[in-house]
């Protein structure tokens, strides 16, 4: 059983300029529970690939399945959750009133809304604050209630696109610890783009290492470290032997250049 398995998935977008490759013949099989990240240089498709993956891009070959579907017929299922790099919460509603947005679009009855709201602020250890507005919460916070809406409507899946790219370190390092509890309590399946190394071996399973002109995959590593993660462990020679192997995956990726 997979969850999203991609096969020969080539995207090219015609620009004025050209052709763009933005990938090229993509395999890739992501089995449920798994916490995939996908990390590369600049322009080497990852967003363009989990984008597919939501149906917000179409490849122009290959195929593509979601929970065994079309990304599009996935997508109408609710599939999956979606967080962007930026927060994006409206300012005009308080945390609880940006996460129940999705949940009002879905026809959710107020009782089931409220509910659910609760829930999923526990789990981003955001209780209490469901009153506040964006405005009077920190940068993390805000990506931590921009996490629960994604979460509030049971989805398996969870597509997160460098949602910690824009935090500082100390404030990243309580966020991929925060996600990797909630990795572990959920069983959700987890796609996460990322630029950096460390945050990607500190929560995956499997890292696909990508590489640009054409956009593909050039290197998969399965993670050997356990899944209880504490975040000492990247002193361990396991941890910088991954590191290591991501770096020089994204070496071979650059020769190609
Ligand atoms: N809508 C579009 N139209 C034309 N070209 C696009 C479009 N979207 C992306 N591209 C191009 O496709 C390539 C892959 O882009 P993509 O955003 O997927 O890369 P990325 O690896 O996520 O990069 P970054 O790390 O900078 O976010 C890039 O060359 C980009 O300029």
């Amino acid at each position: 059983m997979t969850v999203i398995e991609a096969s020969g998935v080539s995207l090219t977008f015609q620009t004025a300029d050209g052709p763009v490759h933005a990938l090229k013949d993509v395999d890739l099989s992501i089995a449920p529970g798994e916490f995939v990240s996908f990390i590369g240089p600049s322009g080497c498709g990852k967003t363009t690939f989990l984008r597919s993956i939501a149906a917000l891009e179409t490849p122009t070959d290959g195929t593509l399945r979601v929970n065994g579907m079309e990304p599009d017929a996935a997508r109408r299922a609710r599939a999956y959750g979606y967080v962007f790099q930026a927060p994006g919460l409206y300012p005009w509603r308080t945390i609880a009133g940006n996460i129940s947005l999705p949940l009002e679009i879905m026809g959710f009855s107020k009782a089931d809304r409220a509910e659910r709201i609760t829930r999923v602020m526990d789990l981003v250890e955001l209780s209490g604050f469901g009153g506040k507005f964006p405005w009077q919460l920190s940068g993390g916070m805000q990506q931590r209630a921009s996490i629960a809406r994604a979460l509030a409507f049971d989805a398996d899946i969870l597509l997160m696109d460098e949602p910690f790219g824009a935090l500082d370190e100390i404030v990243r390092d309580r966020l991929n610890e925060a996600l990797l509890a909630l990795w572990r309590k959920t069983g959700k399946t987890i796609g996460f783009v990322t630029h950096s190394i460390p945050e990607a071996v500190y929560l995956s399973t499997k890292i696909v290492v990508m590489s640009p002109r054409p956009g593909r995959i050039t290197r998969v590593i399965e993670s050997t470290l356990p899944p209880d993660r504490p975040l000492d462990i990247r002193d361990t020679p396991e941890f910088i032997a991954l590191a290591h192997e991501v770096r020089e995956g994204l070496r071979d990726g650059h020769s190609h250049d």
